[in-house]
């Protein structure tokens, strides 16, 4: 057992670390890399030469060792704490995105830095975030000193146990602020005495609105790892709602494999002349050394005949395999399972509850087995034992998007292997995947040794009624996976041989879907007219709206795109339901398109060509490329709408007034009418009190309306006053 360190003792250790913290100010000061340079490009420090602090025995002069040129953690001016965390990590070379990029990031400098996947950027941000607030001797009592910003929740969990081991020796407090988990409102109640908040960018935001006193004014270190996702437009608005609650005056260090420079970008985070460290930008490749890559032809109608029978080639190894949408993974994932390949299988998507992802994380770290995956998989993930093969069964949006998914094998020094399916229609992907510096192989695929599935696959969804569903709802999420995506020349829709592809999944019959038709309909009136224009700016719109819903509602709602004679294959009379359903489906989406397109309360603007415009768009002025909008000529703007739009109302309220008139008018005209023809008709027959009672029944089923919307029972007034009455308003309608 530890004894308790005694008074003395402890003011010893405060004293020590004071002086410690005044040395390594001191250090970092003194020996500042120049800005702009490469610590790179420096030689290496000598093996023998003193560290640190030097004084000079025979002078007594005080000098410091160059940090710029380190190549080993502890030849940097950082803490012994950190210092300790480290080498119990079993860290004690640094890698190249470290050795350039942490001696800026020590003396408090913005960092931009792009490096390889697997190549060490989490330590590349841990350790300046440690070594700021160890400085400034943060406290407990100081709040919120610094937010890692992470786009996923398993990359999150996985920084936190970075943090974790390196900041063991350190008293600061660190909390994991991520989505999906149940305990927000314990959350709430710590979040405020946290000093290192590791969160994903919705978590955090909605502790900025819903926790109260969250206080992040006093922030020293924002970091924004995978900031490029973090940055595009999927997390836009949260970003800039993030970024507008914290105080301007803080080091910000953003870090991915594939980096962003936009000038826009940057100025929304408020870089101050960030330091731009891309430590493999005059690599030979933009991927791993280590990572042997290839790709192959695999028709749209083979890639589960050729998953299968690769999964079955390769029983004893680690396999991650990429395919586009949840409902994919769920039903390849649940077809391979049902069909008992000889290796554990395992999912992850982003529609799974937030316990089960981490268990599935952590399981497929710890073991050889195949992990069916979405894109939620693709960025920072660190499996624990080297993963063998990244397998993209779909192809991915995007050169980025490629190396992220192979960067989860060949990870620091091991090696891997990646293989991508291309179909035909996406040979396209292969050369800008090799322009962009990507060394893949071409192979051809040995189609002796395909095992199909596809019969396989009839038989399960005849025995397993859910699997049917299962398989129809994957069919129509890859379509709509590949109609959303922006580059054209690679993913086209009607290139797909949707009957072949719908058959290798087992479907007796395949499922139609409403937005190819719609394509072919408009593409065949397209060939007759030549609107070709507006037909793509539509089919762009559609895709907007349609990646829009992928990433909010990840492909939700795929049944609304099938189409009254989906097949249905359950039992008894379910087909019946079903069109009727469908149906409603589709009515329902047409609704809500509305919706989508324009929130309540919006105003459309076209421009000269009758394309739509922001509102203000027409009053920006375009210089050197950028678009300014002059705020005076704003208000002016919104002050002439206003009266526009006050004027209008006025217009409508005389008009529908007017309206109301009129109808009271014929109304009164035509019971005049009535009671004329009623007292003529008295005349000629029956009684005086009969007429009367009739007269009565008559008129008691009047009723006006003024403009006041008040009743007034007709049988209340006299026949006399009514003509007044009406002559009154015949008059004040002329005048
Ligand atoms: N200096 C080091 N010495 C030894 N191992 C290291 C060092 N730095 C990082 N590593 C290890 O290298 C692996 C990859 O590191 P890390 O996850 O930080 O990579 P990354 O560059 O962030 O990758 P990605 O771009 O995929 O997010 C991890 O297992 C990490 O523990």
């Amino acid at each position: 057992m530890r004894r308790p360190k005694s008074r003395a003792s402890r003011k010893q250790q405060k004293n020590n670390e004071v002086q410690e913290i005044d040395i390594l100010k001191e250090w970092i000061e003194s020996q500042k890399p120049e800005s702009g340079s490469n610590p790179l490009a420096l030689d290496p420090l000598k093996s023998k030469s003193p560290i640190g602090r030097i004084v000079d025995p025979e002078s007594g002069a005080v000098s410091f060792s160059s940090y710029a040129g380190a190549r080993k953690f502890y030849e940097l001016p950082i803490s012994k704490r950190t210092k300790n965390g480290l080498e119990r990590g079993g860290f004690k070379k640094m890698t190249d995105i470290q050795v350039a990029s942490l001696p800026h990031a020590l003396c408090g400098r913005d960092i931009l830095g792009a490096a390889k996947t697997g190549s060490g950027k989490t330590l590349a941000f841990v350790i300046p975030v440690l070594e700021k607030l160890h400085r400034e001797r943060w406290g407990p009592e100081d709040g919120v000193g610094s937010i890692i910003i992470s786009p996923t929740r398993e990359l999150a969990g996985q920084i936190f146990d970075v943090l974790k081991t390196v900041g063991k020796y350190h008293t600061f407090s660190a909390g994991l602020l991520i989505g999906g988990r149940k305990d927000v409102d314990v959350e709430k109640e710590r979040v405020n005495e946290l000093n290192i908040l590791i969160c994903t960018p919705g978590r955090l935001l909605q502790h900025m609105d819903e926790t109260p006193n969250f206080d992040c004014s006093q922030l020293q270190v924002l970091v924004l790892d995978e900031a490029d996702r973090i940055l595009d437009i999927g997390f836009k608005k949260t970003l800039n709602a993030i970024v507008s609650q914290l105080p301007k005056h803080r080091q910000t260090l953003l870090f991915s494999a594939t980096q962003t420079k936009s000038v826009q970008d940057l100025a929304r985070l408020s870089l101050k002349d960030p330091e731009y460290i891309s430590v493999h930008e005059k690599a030979v490749t933009a991927t791993p050394n280590r990572l042997q890559q290839t790709a192959m032809i695999v028709p749209l109608e083979q890639k589960l005949d050729m998953l299968w029978s690769f999964i079955k080639a390769h029983l004893r190894s680690k396999i991650l395999v990429f395919l586009s949408s949840c409902k994919e993974v769920k039903f390849v994932f649940e077809a391979f399972k049902k069909l008992r390949p000889g290796i554990p299988l395992k999912c992850l998507h982003g529609r799974m509850k937030q316990e089960v992802r981490l268990g599935i994380y952590s399981q497929f770290c710890e073991s050889r087995s195949v992990l069916f995956s979405t894109d939620v998989a693709s960025r920072g993930l660190d499996f624990n034992k080297a993963v063998d093969w990244v397998v993209q069964v779909d192809c991915p949006e995007d050169v980025a998007s490629y190396i992220h998914r192979v960067g989860r094998t060949a990870r620091y020094l091991s090696g891997g292997r990646s293989i991508l399916f291309l179909m035909p229609s996406e040979m396209k992907m292969l050369e800008k995947l090799q322009a962009a510096k990507v060394p893949i192989q071409f192979i051809k695929a040995n189609t002796k040794r395909l095992e199909p599935v596809s019969k396989l696959l009839s038989a399960l969804l005849v025995k397993y009624p859910d699997m049917q569903q299962l398989a129809q709802r994957a069919f129509i999420t890859y379509l709509r996976s590949i109609f959303i995506q922006k580059d054209k020349e690679i993913f086209d829709v009607t290139k797909l041989p949707i009957d072949d592809y719908s058959a290798s999944l087992g479907l007796p019959m395949t499922p139609k879907v409403r937005f190819l038709n719609q394509k072919k309909k408009s593409k065949n009136e397209s060939e007759k007219s030549t609107l070709v224009e507006s037909e793509t700016l539509d089919m762009e719109n559609e895709s907007a709206i349609a990646k829009e819903e992928l990433l909010v509602e990840d492909v939700k709602e795929d049944k609304d795109f099938l189409l009254k004679d989906t097949p249905d294959l359950g039992e008894g009379n379910a087909n019946e339901t079903g069109d009727i359903m469908s149906a409603t489906r589709i009515l329902k989406k047409k609704k809500l398109k509305i919706n989508v397109h324009r929130p309540v309360g919006t105003r459309v603007v076209f421009d000269e060509e009758g394309n739509t415009q922001a509102p203000l768009a027409m009053l920006a002025e375009k210089t050197s490329g950028e678009i300014q909008l002059d705020q005076d000529k704003k208000k002016e703007y919104y002050k002439k709408m206003r009266e526009e739009l006050k004027q209008v109302d006025k217009e409508d309220k005389l008009l529908e007034r007017q309206r109301l008139r009129e109808n009271r008018m014929k109304k009164k005209m035509k019971l005049k009418k009535g009671q004329r023809e009623d007292d003529e008709e008295d005349d000629i027959s029956g009684s005086e009190g009969e007429a009367d009672a009739n007269k009565k029944r008559k008129r008691s089923k009047i009723y006006f309306h003024s403009d006041s919307e008040e009743e007034i029972k007709a049988d209340s007034i006299s026949l006399a006053e009514q003509e007044q009455l009406a002559l009154k308003l015949l008059n004040s309608m002329h005048s």
